[in-house]
């Protein structure tokens, strides 16, 4: 196949290496992966391919499918940000899966990147592929902080997406074992505002105006399912957020969080309420596949995020709460999450020594969920935040 276009992708993580690039490659971009893990950059130089299985998914008997990618290169993004910066200046497009805590340390790299591109080149296009809402804005923001050039700003364009496709963590391995379901929804609007920016052409992709209620949908139907299982799993001593699914209790949460969120989505976009069920059914089967083990663990990372303002739990109970819908569920999830104390786990290191530290629960309450007094909330999240911090008193 002929590679006309090239693509840079940060982070050959799971859904790096499982999803965006494999679309990348499948759509005939040539694709570049810039990672800071040296073992998995060796690894993709060593090998000419990796294969992609796809196992089970939301339609039972679906039948597993095996995919290549091939042709691709690996830089190193901290022993080569040269390289990586010239990458950019000729790609067509960058994407990012690194994580949203990640974003603000590409920032000088892309910024570099378009300070050296030529003019005359079609705008560069930037799609961060996290979950997170407005990830790609918010990473044109740090580079638009890293640059004083205003041309050089303008020969990219940032276009949020909303993106789903479940990945577990996988063995030390480049092949990825994944769902077969994917979904990569892009926003228009960048490309609608701009004449000089061309829409990259990527299989499988849907192009939409309005991202706004798919990526709520999905953040707030998926995403806060899946935190919710992992966050009840976890503190049970569950590792698997399948078997998490299946104890009743944690199923009866899990079913209270998705009946909350479902009111929220109704009310919010007008979404139809049997469309919505529907939607959360598939969900549900997809976070139980018994093809593919997923653990409390991954699902439950980096705590501090999940538990920020606009993130999955936080995000739509505030919401409720500002329309006077009921958001107990989400408010006993919240609770839950503050049981996740994982040593390996950064922010869950973070989150442990944040509660151990005695400042007050109000002050807490605002540093962790980012809602403050005045808010209808806050006093709901200032009790259950207040309650755990005397639990860990009592421990202590
Ligand atoms: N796994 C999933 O099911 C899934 C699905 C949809 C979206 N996502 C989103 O994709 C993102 C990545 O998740 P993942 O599961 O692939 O995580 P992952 O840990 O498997 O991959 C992240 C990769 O980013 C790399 N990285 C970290 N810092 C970097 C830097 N400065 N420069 C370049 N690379 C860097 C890491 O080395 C790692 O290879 C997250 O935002 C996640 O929410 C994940
Ligand atoms: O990637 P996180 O840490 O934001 O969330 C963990 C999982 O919920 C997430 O990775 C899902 O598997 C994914 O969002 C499905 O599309």
């Amino acid at each position: 196949m002929a590679l006309s276009k090239k693509a840079v992708h940060f982070g050959a993580g799971n859904i790096g290496r499982g999803f965006v690039g494999q679309f990348l490659h499948a759509s005939g971009l040539e694709v570049v992966f810039a990672d800071v893990d040296a073992a998995l950059i060796s690894a993709l130089r060593e090998r000419p391919s990796y294969q992609v299985h796809e196992v089970g998914g939301a339609q039972p008997g679906t039948l597993d499918r095996v995919t290549t990618v091939t042709g691709y290169r690996a830089v190193d993004n901290r022993l080569q940000v040269d390289e990586v910066v010239r990458e950019i200046a000729t790609a067509d497009v960058v994407t990012t899966s690194v994580g949203p805590r990640i974003l603000p340390s590409l920032a000088s790299t892309i910024a570099r990147g378009l300070s050296q591109r030529r003019a005359d080149l079609p705008p560069l296009v930037v799609i961060a592929c996290e979950t997170a809402i407005g990830a790609s804005t918010t990473l044109a923001g740090f580079v638009r902080q890293s640059l004083d050039d205003d041309d050089a700003f303008a020969r990219a364009v940032f276009a949020n997406c909303e993106i789903d496709r479940i990945v577990p963590e996988q063995s030390s391995d480049l092949d990825v074992t994944i769902e077969s379901f994917a979904e990569w929804i892009i926003e228009t609007g960048p490309f609608r505002s701009r004449e000089d920016a061309v829409r990259p052409s990527i299989d499988g992709v849907t192009w939409v105006d309005d991202l706004a209620p798919f990526i709520d949908r999905k953040l707030f139907t998926v995403n806060t399912a899946h935190a919710t299982a992992a966050y009840y799993g976890w503190s049970r001593g569950i590792g698997s957020v399948r078997e998490a699914l299946a104890e009743p209790f944690v199923h009866a949460e899990v079913l209270a969080v998705l009946a909350e969120t479902k009111a929220l989505l109704v009310a919010k976009y007008g979404i139809d309420p049997d469309e919505q069920q529907a939607y959360i059914e598939k969900n549900l089967e997809r976070i139980a596949n018994p093809h593919l083990p997923d653990t409390t663990g991954r699902v439950g990372r980096n705590p501090l995020s999940k538990l920020s303002r606009h993130e999955r739990l936080v995000g739509p109970a505030s919401q409720l709460a500002e329309r006077g819908l009921p958001a107990d569920a989400l408010v006993r999830a919240v609770r839950a999450a503050l049981d996740f104390d994982v040593p390996d786990d950064v922010e869950s290191r973070e989150l442990q020594s944040l509660l151990r530290a005695g400042a007050g629960d109000e002050l807490l309450t605002e540093t962790l969920t980012g809602v403050f007094p005045g808010h209808p909330l806050f006093p709901r999240l200032v009790a259950v935040i207040g309650e755990k911090v005397r639990s860990c008193r009592v421990a202590a």
